[in-house]
This record gives structure tokens, C-alpha cells and sequence, in this order.
């Protein structure tokens, strides 16, 4: 659809209509494309050469990410407010008429990046425990799946401002009275809900079991391999992905009223 044809009426609409349910069924069905994301990475080993820095200043990743966001930038990925991207700097304009988002989130929403902190995790934490040690010489597949994990996971965790948006339409007297001592620790307290991380991990689990293993004609008995481990995927929402998803709603939430 083009700019012109989403009217402001359904904007409006569709600003109202989001919800708690809605946006924590956005999320498991994010799950679905970080899983598969990360089994396509670990067909291949680490391949540390990809990260290292080259004679120039950078690394191989970082150039591979900056060029694919500026192509993604020409063609508008970035209108969408879900996207984040890594390089914000000096991306090129959009080629196309920008497609109008329904005006969910409060225009501060913007400011709140924490596509370094991911960038540094995914590197630094997630990656050694889900790819084999070795180098098969094949980079550009390599860091095709890995801007591809990247995306997912940035997507993800900055969903984290659309659940804060929510919550806080929700219970806006009592987030604001947190959010006007900028007490962090109020906040986060509020809008985590232990019960719903439970079954986020056990979830993703299941889900890796289901993608990730062997499908064959015949029925097969005993041990099953998985393309990824999945109480490694369970590990990786809980020490990481679900924290950072928290630490983007508390950001935002500090910025709500300004
Ligand atoms: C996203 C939410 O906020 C928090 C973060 C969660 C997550 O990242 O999956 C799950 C529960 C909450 O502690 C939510 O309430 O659904």
C-alpha cells in the first residue's frame, strides 16, 4: 500500500487496537525467525578471520553490515519504526515513498538504541555457543546469516519499546510516578512479569527441538541431534535476549512523558 492510501482514521485505529496479547504474540512469532536464523549460522564454524580487523581500520562484518543496511536504507527498511539499525550514521536516503506507520509510540521512542550493546553480545556471548570452533573459509555466507541473526535479535529486543508502550497505556499512574524519579530499578520491577520469562524459555526450547532436528522419511529411534542446542537457545532469552528486551522498555518508559 502506498503513503496515501493509509488513511488517518486506521492509523488511529490501529494505534488503539494494540495490546499486551497482540504484541506478546509479535514476539513468539519473532522466536520462529531467531531460531531459524541461528540454525542457518551454525551450518558453518566460528570463521574468526570474518571479524578480525583488515588492513584498513575494519572488519569484514562491519563492512559487510554498513553496506547491506545503506541497501536496505534506499529501499525503506528503515521507515518501519520495528527496524533499528546497527550504522546509524550517514545512511543514504530511501528510494521509495515512505509507507506511514500507525503512530504507536511516543516520538522519543527513537532515541532508544541499544544496537551496540547487541552488536557486542552477539560477538562477544551468543555466537561461541552456538557455532563449532574452526574456519571453513566461507565469509560471505557466513556473514549473510550473521546480518540476518542480527536483524532478528535487534528486532526483537527493540520490540521491547512497543511492550512498554502497553504496559504503560495500561497502568499510566503508577509507571509515571516511577518514571518522574527516574527510578530504574521501580520500573523495571513493574513491567517484568517472571512467569511469562518461564514459559518464553521453555517455549524457544521446544521450538529449537522442532526446527532444528533431523527430518527423515523413516521414524528413527534414540538419540536425536539438534541443529542448535536448544537448552543453549533456552540460555541465550534468558541471560540475554529477555534482559535487553527489559533494558529497551525501561528506556523508553524514562523518556514517555518528556
Ligand atoms: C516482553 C515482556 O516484558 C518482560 C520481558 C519478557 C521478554 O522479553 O520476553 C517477558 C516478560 C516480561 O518480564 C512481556 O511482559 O511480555
Amino acid at each position: 500500500m502506498a503513503a496515501s492510501e493509509n488513511s488517518s482514521r486506521d492509523l488511529g485505529e490501529f494505534s488503539k487496537q494494540i495490546n499486551l496479547d497482540s504484541v506478546r504474540d509479535a514476539l513468539i512469532r519473532q522466536e520462529d525467525s531467531i531460531i531459524f536464523s541461528l540454525i542457518e549460522r551454525a551450518q558453518h564454524p566460528y570463521n574468526a578471520p570474518a571479524y578480525g580487523n583488515l588492513a584498513y581500520g575494519t572488519s569484514l562484518v562491519e563492512f559487510f553490515v554498513k553496506e547491506a543496511e545503506a541497501l536496505h536504507a534506499k529501499a525503506g527498511r528503515y521507515h518501519n519504526p520495528e527496524e533499528v539499525p546497527f550504522f546509524p550514521e550517514d545512511l543514504p536516503l530511501s528510494l521509495i515513498p515512505p509507507y506511514i506507520f500507525p503512530p504507536v509510540l511516543h516520538p522519543a521512542a527513537s532515541s532508544v538504541n541499544i544496537s551496540k550493546k547487541i552488536w557486542d553480545v552477539y560477538f562477544k556471548e551468543l555466537l561461541p555457543l552456538f557455532t563449532s570452533n574452526g574456519d571453513d573459509g566461507k565469509y560471505a555466507p557466513t556473514l549473510a546469516s550473521d546480518l540476518i541473526c542480527l536483524q532478528a535479535l535487534s528486532r526483537r529486543i527493540h520490540y521491547g519499546k512497543f511492550v512498554a508502550e502497553v504496559k504503560f497505556r495500561d497502568a499510566p499512574q503508577d509507571y509515571s510516578t516511577h518514571i518522574h524519579t527516574k527510578d530504574k530499578d521501580a520500573l523495571m520491577k513493574m513491567l517484568t512479569f517472571e512467569r511469562v520469562e518461564e514459559m518464553v524459555k521453555k517455549r524457544v526450547e521446544k521450538k529449537a527441538k522442532v526446527f532444528g532436528q533431523q527430518v527423515t522419511i523413516e521414524d528413527k529411534c534414540g538419540e536425536v541431534d539438534y541443529k542448535v542446542d536448544p537448552s543453549v537457545v533456552s540460555h541465550m532469552y534468558g541471560e540475554w535476549i529477555m534482559p535487553l528486551t527489559k533494558l529497551v522498555e525501561v528506556e523508553y518508559l524514562l523518556r514517555r512523558l518528556d
